[in-house]
């Protein structure tokens, strides 16, 4: 579970996050909002790439401020921009890059990025240049990226904002079939009126807290 208590954060002195209690146990949590109100923030938070300036976030009971290591590995994070996620000029060292630094040993990293190639269909895609893939190929590679690593949750902002409809559809649909938790920040209402449970943002509070059908209509009703 993830939990945050009495959760603040602040640039300088711009409060961005205020008061935020939340326990998220459902498989598919969405997160809408409009621009600028704390979603990135939020989402970063939830593996330690940010600790809040007040309040504890939880990770099945670690804490991301003396516990960030063990967070990071139970919760992946996919930027909205796979340029900013993919740092090795081959897709199959890329893959293995997080890996390494995990120590695992040649045949388990090896497994794991057949494995990982094989099921978004890029198995010819190996030794392919990762900056020469397209849009949505990237994003697939930085999902596997993170996937690789096993993590039990993944954190998702604004995964499909950069992708046109087909690739939208096909990140969509990845995310979908994930067995691990996914948190994802998204614009697009439609991706997440499937999903069990839709925050709503508003000034750095959760405004709405409820099941898609609910929050996303309360949500066209904010913004309109
Ligand atoms: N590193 C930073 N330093 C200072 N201010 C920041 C920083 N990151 C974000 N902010 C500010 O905090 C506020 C919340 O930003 P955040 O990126 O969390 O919003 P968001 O809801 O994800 O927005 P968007 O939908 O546009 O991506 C914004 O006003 C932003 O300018």
């Amino acid at each position: 579970m993830i939990e945050l208590k009495e959760v603040s954060h602040a640039y300088g002195d711009r409060k961005v996050l205020k008061n935020i209690n939340l326990q998220l146990t459902e498989k598919r949590i969405g997160i809408v909002g409009s621009n600028g109100c704390g979603k990135s923030t939020f989402a970063r938070l939830l593996n330690g790439l940010l600790l809040p300036s007040q309040g504890d976030v939880l990770i099945d009971d670690l804490n991301t401020r003396q516990q960030g290591k063990a967070v990071r590995r139970k919760v992946g994070f996919v930027f909205q921009n796979p340029d900013n996620q993919i740092v090795f000029p081959v897709v199959e060292e890329d893959l293995a890059f997080g890996m390494k630094n995990l120590g695992l040993d040649k045949a388990t990293i090896r497994e794991r990025t057949d494995a990982a190639l094989a099921r978004y269909d890029m198995q010819d895609l190996r030794q392919h240049p990762a900056h020469l893939l397209s849009g949505g190929q990237k994003q697939l590679l930085a999902i596997s990226g993170v996937l690789v690593m096993e993590p039990e949750y993944i954190v998702f902002d604004e995964p499909t904002t950069l992708l046109d409809l087909r690739n939208k559809r096909r990140i969509a649909a990845a995310i979908a079939e994930l067995d691990q938790t996914a948190i994802v920040v998204s614009h697009d209402l439609e991706f997440l009126q499937d999903f069990d449970r839709v925050l709503v943002f508003e000034r750095g509070e959760v405004a709405v807290d409820d099941v898609p059908a609910v929050a996303l209509k309360e949500y066209v009703r904010m913004m309109s």
